[in-house]
């Protein structure tokens, strides 16, 4: 039993050189990367809240779960256990499931199912048997996390065909290429580390970390705006970027101008 918790118990071994910097870290800059999670976290927590306030508190519980996420990732890389392997993935797994219940549009929902009651306790459903299910073949999970991404984007080709609103493209443009050279770090730091080895970098899967919480605050801020824009229209939802509108760099928010229950003026 002692022996899932012990370091590098898990199958994994990232391309990082393991206790290059610390006899107590097994891959430092993957360990360290995790705790961008724990700034962009609070950012997003902070800047979504008067959408929140407005539509459900509840969606907060999807950054809250993101810093649990970071949690897991610095354990799971600063040990190579089996324990923060699967603390790791199950996280990532329950957050996935909270962003689905909580925003997948309905108009995409299966037939059977009439409302995001329904919706929300099959997809718990689901996520209960995948977590058990995960202890089978754990080398896997990974693979079958980043399938979740591909889904997501292909839900957003659908969510966006109907867009013309510039800035909202432009916001689904940023989220795609910073999800593709995220990903595209994580394929390779599994399956080129022969090749940053002899260039001797092999910090891939920490870019990764930092690549994709910033993808997830993208995506995210379109999904809530796509969201405010077809359960709470009244509240005239608008994108934002913080701290300026001007700076090249910014977090995308969400601003509502209107928070009283009025019809929206066209
Ligand atoms: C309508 C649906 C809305 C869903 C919104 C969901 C929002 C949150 C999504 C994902 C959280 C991603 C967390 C990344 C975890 C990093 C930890 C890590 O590196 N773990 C690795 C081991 O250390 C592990 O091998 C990684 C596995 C792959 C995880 C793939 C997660 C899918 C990410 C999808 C993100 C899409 C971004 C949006 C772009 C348009
Ligand atoms: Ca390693
Ligand atoms: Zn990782």
């Amino acid at each position: 039993m002692a022996g899932v918790f012990s370091y590098e118990s898990s199958d994994i071994d990232w391309c990082e050189d393991n206790y290059k910097y610390s006899e107590h870290v097994v891959e430092y800059f993957n360990t360290m990367s995790s705790f961008m999670f724990f700034i962009i976290s609070p950012i997003m927590l902070y800047l979504l809240h008067p959408y929140a306030k407005e539509r459900s508190l509840a969606i907060h519980m999807v950054w809250v779960m993101m810093i649990f996420v970071g949690l897991f990732s610095a354990y799971f890389h600063m040990t190579l256990s089996f324990v923060g392997q699967m603390l790791d993935e199950l996280s990532i797994l329950w957050v996935l499931a909270l962003g689905y219940a909580m925003w997948f549009p309905r108009k995409l929902f299966p037939s059977f199912i009439k409302n995001r009651t329904t919706f929300t306790r099959l997809v718990l459903v689901i996520t209960a048997i995948a977590s058990v299910s995960s202890f089978v073949k754990p080398t896997a999970n990974a693979y079958a996390l980043n399938c979740f991404g591909l889904h997501l984007l292909y839900t957003l080709a659908l969510e966006m065909k109907c867009c013309n609103d510039q800035k909202v493209l432009q916001l689904a443009k940023m989220s795609v290429v910073l999800w593709v050279l995220a990903i595209s770090c994580w394929i390779s730091d599994r399956f080129g580390c022969s090749f940053w080895q002899k260039l001797d970098f092999c910090y891939l899967h920490g870019i990764w970390h930092i690549l994709i919480v910033i993808a997830v605050a993208y995506g995210t801020t379109l999904i809530a705006y796509l969201d405010a824009n077809s359960e709470i229209p009244y509240s005239l939802p608008a994108l934002q970027y913080w701290p300026s509108e001007k700076w090249a760099v910014g977090f995308p928010h969400l601003v509502l101008k209107n928070t009283t229950k009025t019809k929206k003026q066209c």
